[in-house]
């Protein structure tokens, strides 16, 4: 399904991110607990929320990280847990890569944990997107594996074999932070674990992938997103295309 967009091609991309996550908006009504993506296309969301918000809105949301948090409160969208409700109606995330089954690879921004636990948690995942993050084939973008500091020889080898059984191959690096008084230091996931992040060029088959990387006892998380999505919202120079996933999550 396509809909027109007001902005013509010349429109950067934190605009097409801005309409994206404005679209995603008109699905929210009153009422909703609703799940708080992290990376810089949520916090649109967060931002348009925000205004709904001191005009008259009644939600509730859970932040899936803290950075997400701090714009959540300074934005004035009310936020609680996942221990004081006991569902999400929609979650409303960004992602890195997104495929025509809406896998998706998440964790750019090293959110992917509380990310996941969100999504999961929530009857609808709305992804928002800028259309270069829709790829024909998940891998192009390093996939972010969270794992436990202990034992990271033992657990990245026990990725390597994974890789290798599922058919995919690549250099593996152990995320540092960038910026501020951090840089250059190990990346320290919310979680306090850390990212290992995998550029593995095409992943053919992401669910099994998936499975594999689940298995390994030193892997917390990682960033492959499985049948949770359940539309995608992308904003292009051409317009706003939404694509609904064909089965319903949990099928
Ligand atoms: O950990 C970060 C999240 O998975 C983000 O949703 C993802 O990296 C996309 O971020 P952005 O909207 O900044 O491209």
């Amino acid at each position: 399904m396509f809909e027109t967009s007001e902005a013509g091609a010349n429109v950067n991309m934190d605009q097409l991110k801005r309409q994206a996550a404005a679209r995603a908006l008109e699905e929210v009504r009153d009422g909703m607990q609703l799940g708080l993506g992290t990376g810089s296309t949520a916090k649109h969301f967060v931002e348009l929320l925000g205004e709904r918000v001191a005009a008259g809105l009644k939600v509730i949301g859970v932040p899936t990280s803290e950075a997400t948090r701090l714009d959540a409160t300074r934005c004035g969208v009310p936020l609680t847990t996942l221990d004081e409700i006991d569902h999400l109606d929609i979650t409303i995330d960004g992602a890195d890569e997104i495929d025509a089954e809406l896998n998706l690879i998440k964790g750019g921004g090293g959110a992917l944990l509380r990310e996941k636990i969100v999504a999961a948690a929530s009857d609808r995942m709305i992804v928002i997107a800028d259309d270069t993050k829709w790829v024909p084939t998940l891998g192009k973008f390093p996939l972010p594996i969270e794992v436990i500091p202990f034992g990271l020889g033992a657990t990245r080898r026990a990725i390597e074999k994974a890789f290798a059984e599922c058919g995919v191959s690549g250099q593996m690096a152990v995320r540092k932070a960038k910026g501020g008084d951090k840089d250059g230091h190990v990346f320290v996931t919310d979680g306090g674990h850390w990212i290992v992040d995998a550029q593995l060029g095409q992943i053919g088959d992401p669910a099994r992938l998936a499975s594999a990387l689940s298995a390994i006892p030193g892997v917390v998380e990682h960033g492959l997103f499985i049948g949770l999505a359940s539309s995608a919202v992308l904003a292009g120079g051409e317009g706003i295309r939404v694509i609904e996933r064909r089965k319903p999550k949990g099928d």
